[in-house]
């Protein structure tokens, strides 16, 4: 084990949020800047009463991140009073559950305390806790870029990664993985298996899906890391059937500070056919330090299963239509990222494929015709059988946008034949990754 105590001291003043969530109150309070999470930037809202088995739409997780939905596009107001006492209401329930707040809660957030966390190190923590399993699998960047006749950007690419990484509380409670053994799912190590692969790649922009540990995990982690974090999620979370659950999983969306500033953030509560759903998606609107240019960026996670093509063909007519106005008609590039729950023979791949919005899904460019998706994005045997699906999609705006490169997926052979989760991998879904660059110069309507 690494000295480093990154991961394994929680008293230290860095991260150590993750071998002990009762420790996690006093980094939430202590690095408030880093933590943009949609409910901050809304003080006028009333601070969140939560608790370990509540439900967004009981008013216990996340009240009042509903009430605005569109209208939630609001540019990022510093944080004021309202602010901390969402900070302390939330630390209050993420730790112990008790009625009244300890004082302890009520220190002001100081950002000047940020102490930055160097990748490199956390990478080492991870590694030695993960010493005993297999290494991860090598996967390469395919360069699928024709920026040389596109007059490419002389600004450094902009690396995305979309993934599903699995929620905690369905993977042990609901998913019914029958051929991963339940160590492999241990928390302690499969979330190091998950920062390992972000720290990997080093994504500029991260968009996540089934995140049911972002306060004690990934907010604390990833803003040390420099990444403005923001998590949505979703109303009635599976993951509160599971006994012992650790709170909601919902979509979370980080980018790196020192490539971006946020201009504008909208929590989307989906509809299907006017209805609300439990489906959630989240769209920033980023300006781009090096060249000024903004881009819009969003993540989502529609509803699962068969049976339900339709209501995630509404769901994704909505999206398009919440991206329509954050993008001013596509004037802002865009890219949105997700798991889909639809193959690419679904109406809602049809809709975002056929969209005004301009919009082309990034990972076709590794086909040999540049005009087929992966054959998979997630691998997975449960009680049913085996579920190989092309799910998660990574759609940018192909006039305004150029896939410089994507990282390939697994293949048949690295996944093995009890498929995903597994002792190497996290997750049932493979991330995606790809790095784009803005065309130039812009061409007008995308
Ligand atoms: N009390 C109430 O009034 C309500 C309660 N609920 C709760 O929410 C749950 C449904 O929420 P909803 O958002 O619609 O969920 P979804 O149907 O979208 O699925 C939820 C999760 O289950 C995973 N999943 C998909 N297929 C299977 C499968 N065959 N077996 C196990 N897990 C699977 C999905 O993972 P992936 O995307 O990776 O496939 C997904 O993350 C209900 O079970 C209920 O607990 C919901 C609404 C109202
Ligand atoms: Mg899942």
């Amino acid at each position: 084990m690494s000295c480093c105590g990154l991961l394994t001291h929680p008293t230290h003043s860095r991260c150590g949020l993750l071998t002990h969530p009762t420790h996690s109150r006093c980094d939430l309070l202590t690095h408030p800047t880093h933590s943009r999470c949609d409910l901050l930037t809304h003080p006028t809202h009333s601070p969140l009463r939560v608790g370990s088995r509540g439900r967004a739409g009981d008013g216990q997780w996340g009240a009042g991140l509903w009430g605005a939905d569109r209208a939630s596009a609001s540019p990022a107001s510093p944080m004021g009073h309202g602010t901390s006492r969402l900070y302390s209401a939330l630390a209050k329930t993420l730790t112990s559950g008790a009625a009244a707040p300890h004082p302890e809660y009520l220190l002001s957030p100081d950002p000047e305390h940020l102490e930055p966390i160097d990748p490199k190190e956390l990478l080492e923590e991870c590694r030695a806790v993960l010493h005993t399993r297999p290494p991860r699998f090598q996967r390469d960047f395919v360069s699928v870029s024709s920026v040389s006749s596109e007059c490419p950007s002389s600004h450094p690419p902009i690396r995305v990664m979309q993934w599903n990484i699995l929620a905690q509380a369905l993977g042990e409670g609901k998913d019914n993985f029958v051929q991963c053994p339940a160590e492999a799912l241990r928390w302690e190590e499969r979330k190091c298996l998950i920062l390992e692969e972000i720290l990997a790649y080093q994504p500029d922009i991260l968009c996540l899906q089934e995140v049911d540990h972002y306060f004690d995990t990934f907010q604390p982690l990833l803003s040390r890391l420099g990444y403005q974090c923001t998590f949505l999620p979703k109303p009635w979370s599976p993951c509160l059937d599971v006994e012992h659950n650790n709170g909601p999983d919902g979509c979370a969306l980080f980018f790196l500070q020192n490539r971006f500033k946020l201009i504008n953030s909208a929590n989307i509560r989906l509809t299907a056919m006017t209805l609300k759903t439990n489906q959630v998606a989240i769209a920033q609107t980023l300006e781009c330090r090096e060249s000024g240019r903004q881009l819009c960026v969003a993540v989502t996670h529609l509803k699962a299963r068969t049976g339900w093509e339709r209501f995630r063909s509404a769901q994704g007519c909505d999206l398009l239509q919440n991206l329509q106005s954050i993008t001013q008609g596509a004037r802002t590039p865009l890219i949105v990222c997700g798991d889909f729950n639809a193959e690419p023979t679904e109406e809602v791949y049809r809709h975002f494929a056929s969209s005004s919005l301009n919009l082309s899904s990034a990972y076709k460019l590794l086909s040999a015709d540049g005009q087929s998706e992966p054959p998979y994005t997630t691998w997975k045997i449960r009680t049913s059988g085996e579920c190989r699906h092309t799910l998660d999609y990574i759609w940018y705006s192909q006039h305004a946008l150029s896939v410089r490169s994507a990282l390939d997926l697994l293949t048949e052979e690295q996944i093995g034949p009890n498929r995903l989760p597994s002792f190497n991998y996290p997750s049932d879904h493979l991330s995606l990754v790809c790095d784009f660059s803005f065309k130039e110069p812009p061409h007008g309507l995308l």
